[in-house]
């Protein structure tokens, strides 16, 4: 340790042990539950070690905004994720980049891309499209509303990134970058392997016992780099025939030029960042539609509220439309706790911090990893009353309201900082609107096995770095024949 604070001890935390640290308390599955036990133990700042790296875990919005957000330049690095970059091929992905020049390029191609409320407006049309798209695929085979939840974010992010229209050509392509992505999943999340401790580990053949994380790295690998060339040859393709539609990788080259002078080095800039979309976007936004299905399955009240809202204010004979999103309030609260019930990232993703700081009288060594608990933050009692229920109402009490920076979850679910989600306002729309078209279209409740008996769906997400339910059952059927027609009738628009 070195400078002005290291007479200053690390704040508390669970006895490491040589070597490991306290590696071997750290489960493998629903590590963010484990750390909020420790916040309960020791506090809303803690420390960990991780065979040698010094590891601190921020559960409070105070110590979040104190450090993440007030003094962001110097937690704004991110650890390294070697599974991902190097042996997965995950490069350059804006979400793991170290805090630098390359960072920042990224971040401003992504921020003039989805944060803007003028570029926002150029997506409506899409998400419209693909959201009526999502009602007709449901209507035709309910059972399998999972996977049109997936096709609805596979073919809005292969439209707005790549200019492509889901047709069954493009259909492959979502095909293959959801093989990327599942492969990705399982091979574990980042930072849950070894080798992101142990980068040296990275040099063991595959065949090696105990190098089975390179085995799963080199099943996705060329997966992962097909997801990266082969949409970008469709594009260059479309452009140079003058047939692109605009879409984000059509303006990153137009502001290189022509292709002779687009240099490898950023073709390679480029090709990750369009990647980067689909690795972020999908499995998150999903995430959020498949837990709102569920909260719905699951609490028969809510959706006839919701339903009983929707009719006052638009009625039967048309889609909602995002228009339509502010006279909406008690949808709305539904979505805000929908992020709050099961973040769709629960441990966000690790900051890194770049000098060393002090805190409340705590040493914080430089390049130590810092873990958000966003799990444990939309789980204060304090803020949310039982927090294990499910209450949209929650939001709409006066108290709440006078408290809304702090009562929003949206203000926790995306992350903190300079490094906060830069899809955040895209995907928040692709949720309301998918949630605004369900609750409109259809009647959504438990299913019956063969005996009669209702199903009831569990509550308790899969373990991983994105929060996922696992494929559950519901019934789902339209609410109206007249409104089964009106999404018939949109199929027709679709395929004419
Ligand atoms: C409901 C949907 C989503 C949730 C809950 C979510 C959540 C998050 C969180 C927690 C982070 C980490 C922030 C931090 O480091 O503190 C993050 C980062 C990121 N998200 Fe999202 N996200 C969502 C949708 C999206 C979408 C639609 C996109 C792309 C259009 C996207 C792109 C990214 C990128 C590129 C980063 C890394 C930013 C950086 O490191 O500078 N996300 N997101």
């Amino acid at each position: 340790r070195s400078g002005a604070t290291q007479a200053l001890p690390l704040p508390p935390g669970p006895k490491p042990v040589a070597l490991l640290g306290n590696v071997h308390q750290i489960p493998l599955e629903y590590q963010h539950r484990t750390f909020d036990r420790w916040s309960k133990q020791y506090g809303d700042i803690y420390s960990l070690r991780i065979f040698r790296k010094p590891v601190i875990v921020l559960s409070s919005a105070q110590a979040v905004h104190d450090l993440i957000e007030k003094r962001s330049s110097k937690y704004s690095d991110r650890p390294q994720f070697t599974m991902f970059t190097e042996l997965m091929g995950w490069y350059p992905n804006l979400s793991l980049l170290p805090y630098g020049d390359q960072w920042r390029l990224h971040r401003k191609w992504f921020q003039d891309a989805f944060i803007s409320t003028s570029v926002l407006d150029t997506y409506r049309d899409i998400q419209q499209k693909e959201a009526n798209n999502l009602l007709a695929n449901i209507l035709d085979n309910p059972d399998a509303f999972m996977s049109h939840v997936d096709r609805y974010l596979g073919a809005l992010v292969l439209e707005v990134v790549y200019g492509q229209t889901s047709t069954s050509l493009d259909d492959d392509l979502i095909h293959m970058v959801e093989k990327a992505s599942r492969g990705t999943s399982a091979a574990g999340g980042p930072a849950a392997t070894l080798v992101d401790f142990i980068p040296i580990l990275r040099h063991i053949p595959a065949w090696m016992p105990g190098a089975g994380f390179k085995r799963k790295a080199n099943e996705v690998r060329s997966l992962v780099r097909d997801v990266h060339e082969i949409p970008f040859g469709f594009v260059q393709r479309a452009m140079a025939m003058g047939t692109a539609k605009p879409s984000f990788l059509s303006s990153l080259l137009e502001g290189v030029g022509n292709e002779e002078t687009l240099s490898q080095d950023m073709k390679e800039n480029m090709m990750g960042a369009a990647a980067t979309v689909y690795a972020t976007a999908t499995e998150t936004t999903s995430s959020a539609i498949v837990t709102f299905i569920l909260a719905m399955v699951l609490n028969p009240d809510v959706l006839e509220k919701a339903q009983a809202e929707m009719d006052r204010t638009v009625g039967s004979a048309r889609l909602p439309e995002l228009e339509d999103r502010d006279s909406l309030p008690y949808l709305e609260a539904i979505i805000q706790e929908v992020y709050r019930f099961n973040p769709p990232t629960p441990l966000g993703l690790p900051h890194q911090s770049t000098e060393e700081d002090e805190y409340r009288g705590y040493h914080i060594p430089k390049g130590a990893m810092i873990f958000t608990n966003i799990w444990t933050m939309t789980r204060d009692s304090k803020l949310f009353p039982d927090p294990e229920v499910f209450r949209p109402e929650r939001y709409l009490r006066s108290e709440m309201r006078n408290n809304a920076e702090i009562g929003d979850p949206r203000s926790i679910v995306f992350g903190f900082g300079r490094r906060i989600c830069p899809g955040r306002k895209f995907g928040d729309l692709s949720v309301w609107l998918a949630a605004a078209s369900l609750v409109w279209a259809f009647d959504i409740r438990k299913a019956r096995d063969s005996f009669g008996q209702e199903i009831t769906p569990t509550s308790i997400p899969q373990s991983g770095t994105v929060s996922n339910f696992a494929p559950f059952q519901c019934c789902v059927r339209p609410r109206t024949q007249q409104k089964a027609s009106v999404i018939s009738r949109l199929r027709g628009d679709r395929s004419a």
